[in-house]
């Protein structure tokens, strides 16, 4: 995608400026003896999307915690509609109108959208619950967003996008005037990443001010106003998002060039070092199979990122199959034997650090040593040995932090993925599983990574990967498999074919 204004984004900037909506002036947080946000000033407007980016760790997340009341600032103020605040709490924010829609999903998978929708404001008569009219009440929020998802469905039924969707619905019913969203489409295919953006781009039109955090640059020029640029904490760039392009964004987060290309890496071995063979798995995954060669990545590239997660669960051992064969170097590897798996040399870097990666209560030294001491069945080590042998994986990987070794839930959402990554590829893998691996990266580390990836194989492991990315996909692969209703449908070698061409074939694959 390149800079050019889409005609949605032009007709923002044709409108005359509003006064904003809320003036951020001078904050600073610190946390411990460390500054995460110096002296921070912007401007968010009504019927504006204001992005917001910068690498991981340059305060964005703090910055809408202030906003959001979940964190106080230690210095400067918020202004909102005329009122100065020098420390919002989360209460106030919410009367204020500011909603945050964050990554994690905060909806009640068991409940229905419609009551997901109206929870705590369920519409009743003498204490009796008027369900007709959480019913209807729910369809008009979703109707006034152009939003098209059945409030009789479960929310657990829904997709990842769907789910987000009716948290805006939700947040904008509950009278959200600013509302933030913190990477929505991370994790996402492009068809759902495009429902998000065109849910976003309603909002704008209803006057609502969307403050928007992605990594992906040439997604924040498609659908942003306004881009403001932190790094270390301070505000380094803040203007119209028609007036910038995608190689000065670089420059002002990183402060230089960022290249992230393919590199020559030797030919994959002829010995197959992966296979899969027959998985299925009630009606979702229907007989697929794979095999990956010493050496080789291979890219799986589906129509959802749900079908493609729920691929992933059975291949490695959250869910167990109806049927199916796995051998990694040669030896068979029962699916669901985790023992058997990582004695077979087979490592598995999930998609959802937050839930299953990462011990969010251990410092960022023992996360990254966890699988190695684990495997190598050492005993719990004195901190400063296992920060002493954690050291030269912290700075392959490039994880920073604010002081020397913090407990891994105080790292940013990007160094939390680096700790992960540094965790298990580490461990003399034969074959790994690597689900979205840059998710929540920014665009230099995700270049650092590339490159990590780029060694794994050359050193003749061999890389099954899913991401939602084609950009990625093709960036790292060998050759790219595209899944359909849980089969493998078309197969490709990515020297031969576009990136385009990809996506295409991706959304909509015919069967083999
Ligand atoms: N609760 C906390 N305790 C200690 N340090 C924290 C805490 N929250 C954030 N930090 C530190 O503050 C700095 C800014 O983090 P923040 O999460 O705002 O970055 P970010 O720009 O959102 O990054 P990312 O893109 O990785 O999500 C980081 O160095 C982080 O380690």
């Amino acid at each position: 995608m390149s800079a050019t204004t889409s005609p949605e984004t032009a007709r923002a900037v044709d409108r005359p400026v509003a006064e904003p909506v809320v003036r951020v002036r001078d904050l600073t947080k610190r946390f411990g003896g460390a500054v995460a946000l110096r002296g921070a000033s912007l401007d968010i407007r009504a019927g504006e999307v204001h992005a917001l980016m910068g690498m991981n760790g340059a305060g964005k997340s703090t910055l809408v915690q202030l906003l959001s009341g979940a964190h106080q600032g230690d210095g400067g103020t918020i202004e909102i509609g005329g009122t100065r605040h020098s420390g919002l709490t989360a209460r106030t924010a919410r009367q204020l109108g500011i909603s945050t829609v964050p990554q994690r999903r905060e909806l009640v998978m068991t409940l229905t959208v419609a009551e997901n929708i109206l929870l705590g404001d369920l519409p009743s008569a003498r204490s009796v619950v008027s369900w007709k009219s959480v019913e209807r009440q729910a369809r008009q929020a979703l109707l006034d967003l152009d939003i098209d998802i059945d409030v009789r469905r479960t929310a657990g039924e829904l997709t990842v996008a769907e789910q987000t969707m009716v948290e805006v619905a939700r947040e904008v019913r509950r009278g959200g005037k600013v509302l933030i969203l913190d990477e929505p489409t991370a994790c996402l295919g492009a068809a759902a990443a495009d429902r998000i953006r065109t849910l976003v781009r309603t909002l704008r039109d209803e006057g609502v001010a969307v403050v928007y955090i992605s990594h992906y640059i040439d997604e924040v020029l498609s659908v942003a106003d306004h881009v403001t640029v932190l790094r270390d904490g301070s505000v380094v760039h803040s203007g119209p998002a028609a007036e910038t392009d995608s190689a000065g964004l670089v420059r002002h987060m990183v402060g230089r060039d960022v290249v992230s290309r393919r590199p020559e890496r030797p030919a994959p071995a002829p010995t197959v070092a992966l296979s899969v063979r027959g998985l299925s798995h009630g009606r979702d995954i229907a007989d697929f199979g794979v095999q990956v060669r010493e050496g080789e990545i291979v890219g799986v590239l589906g129509p959802a990122g749900d079908a493609q997660s729920r691929l992933f669960d059975l291949l490695s051992g959250r869910r167990r199959p109806d049927a199916g064969e796995m051998e990694v170097g040669g030896a068979a590897v029962p699916f669901g034997d985790v023992a058997r798996s990582l004695a077979g040399g087979l490592r598995c870097v999930t998609g959802d650090r937050r839930a299953l990666g990462l011990i969010p209560g251990l410092t960022v030294d023992e996360n990254i040593m966890l699988a190695t001491d684990r495997l190598g069945r050492r005993r719990l080590q004195r901190r400063a040995d296992t920060s002493r042998r954690a050291a030269p994986r912290r700075e392959a990987y490039g994880v920073v932090s604010l002081t020397p070794n913090p407990v891994v839930a105080g790292l940013s959402g990007g160094n939390q993925q680096k700790v992960l990554l540094a965790k298990w590829l580490e461990t003399s893998p034969v074959a790994c599983f690597l689900e979205d691996p840059t998710n929540g990266v920014d665009v230099s580390a995700m270049a650092d990574i590339h490159a990590l990836i780029d060694e794994l194989a050359s050193r003749g492991v061999a890389v099954l990967l899913a991401s939602s990315s084609a950009e990625e996909v093709m960036r790292l692969s060998d050759r790219v498999i595209v899944v359909s209703a849980g089969r493998v449908v078309a197969e490709h070698d990515v020297s031969a074919i576009t990136r385009d061409e990809l996506v295409a074939t991706a959304l909509g694959g015919h069967p083999r």
